[in-house]
């Protein structure tokens, strides 16, 4: 397992009458191979790049050739775009938090309907201050993490309606760390999802959040 359980029925096909518009689609895709073999390396540099960007301090003169070479990456970029239903990003279980840039690291280490764990670590570049992760991408953690929970236990796409993270003590860069999410309660399409991070035995932060069920076809 890395960024999602391989053992679980994966896109489930959308009702004929699933929008295409508002919000996620009540189906999604998952894949190994979309963006080809280099595309976990792809993104692993561009992490690494953000990890410098988010401590450089350039002189005009670095700043000026920087650009002008990031100006070059964006036109290559630009040949290779895609709309957000065909872009591996998020789809690829084979790779950390699916292939998807947008989210802290992490690798699944066990997932079903009864929850997620996962190993987490965040960047340099989810820096808050004084040398620790940035609340809001604890939040980040838990809300894609409990939004995991929340799929498979119902085996199919939920949307958060509320998030709430008790940060109960600091949570350290580049550190590896374990995050657990499960549907503690289920009431019709509301999914009442827990879920905590640790540092070893230390609790860093704790979630309680309300998912909600898609109905077939709803935007
Ligand atoms: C999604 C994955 C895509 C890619 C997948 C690829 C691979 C798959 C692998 C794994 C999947 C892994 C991870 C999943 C990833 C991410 C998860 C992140 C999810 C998000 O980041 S998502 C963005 C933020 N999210 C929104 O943008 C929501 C905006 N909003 C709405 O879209 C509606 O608001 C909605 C749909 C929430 C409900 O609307 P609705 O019309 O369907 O239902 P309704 O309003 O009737 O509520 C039904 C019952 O919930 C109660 N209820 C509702 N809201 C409540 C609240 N806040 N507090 C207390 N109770 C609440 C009502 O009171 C009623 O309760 P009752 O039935 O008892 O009366």
């Amino acid at each position: 397992m890395t960024g999602a359980p391989r053992d679980t029925k994966w896109n489930p096909p959308a009702p004929e009458d699933s929008p295409q518009g508002g919000g996620f689609r009540a189906e999604f895709d998952v894949t190994t191979d979309r963006g080809g073999p280099r595309y976990g390396e792809f993104v692993e540099q561009v992490r690494t790049f953000m990890d410098k960007v988010r401590y450089a301090c350039p002189t005009p003169e670095l700043a000026d050739e920087v650009i002008e070479e990031l100006k070059q990456f964006n036109a290559k970029l630009d040949t290779m775009l895609v709309d957000e239903w065909h872009t591996p990003s998020g789809t690829r279980i084979d790779l950390p938090s699916r292939g998807n840039i947008t989210l802290p690291p992490y690798e699944i280490t066990d997932g079903g309907e009864d929850g997620v764990s996962a190993t987490v670590e965040f960047r340099r570049f989810h820096l808050g201050g004084n040398g620790v992760a940035h609340g809001g991408h604890v939040a980040v953690a838990f809300d894609d993490l409990g939004g995991m929970a929340a799929a498979l236990n119902v085996h199919g796409v939920a949307r958060t309606a509320y998030l709430t993270v008790n940060y109960r003590s600091l949570t350290p860069l580049e550190t590896p760390l374990t995050l657990k999410t499960w549907v503690e309660r289920r009431d019709g399409r509301k999914l009442f999802v827990k879920g905590t991070l640790h540092e070893g035995d230390r609790l860093c932060a704790d979630l309680d959040a309300l998912f909600i069920a898609l109905r077939p076809g709803q935007a």
